[in-house]
């Protein structure tokens, strides 16, 4: 039991670690921390329904799961080599086509959700 708590306390604090490092030294990341705030009070002021709710408020933090798999990926290209390669390039570009593909369905999710309102 002491060892499950130990291992809980150490994940908590590299999660809490890699959320610090995203905030400080991405752009990015805090543009979609602010975005998700502004949804959100949004969110609780419009009229609409929970279920509405809890789609846009989940799928705004997935947007920001997607940037910090982003985030992890382009550290771990760079730390193997900043060489310019076709890989390396793809797999950025695949970790930003994740951002892009939520950030869309949480759009989607928004649209749906102000047509509900009209
Ligand atoms: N080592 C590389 N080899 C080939 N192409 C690369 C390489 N590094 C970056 N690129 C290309 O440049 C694009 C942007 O790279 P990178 O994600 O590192 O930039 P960034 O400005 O830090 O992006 P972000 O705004 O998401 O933080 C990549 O999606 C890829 O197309």
């Amino acid at each position: 039991m002491r060892t499950f708590f130990v291992r809980l306390k150490n994940r908590t604090r590299w999660s809490w670690q890699g959320l610090v490092v995203a905030w400080r030294e991405e752009y990015s990341f805090r543009t979609w921390v602010w975005a998700n705030i502004l949804s959100a009070l949004l969110v609780v002021w419009l009229p609409l329904g929970d279920g509405m709710r809890a789609l846009i408020l989940v799928l705004g933090l997935l947007v920001l799961v997607a940037e910090l798999f982003n985030t992890a990926i382009e550290r771990a290209v760079d730390h193997t080599s900043t060489d310019h390669n076709r890989l390396a390039g793809q797999a950025k570009d695949a970790a930003s086509a994740a951002v892009a593909v939520t950030a869309v369905a949480a759009g989607v999710a928004w649209v749906i959700g102000l047509l509900s309102l009209v």
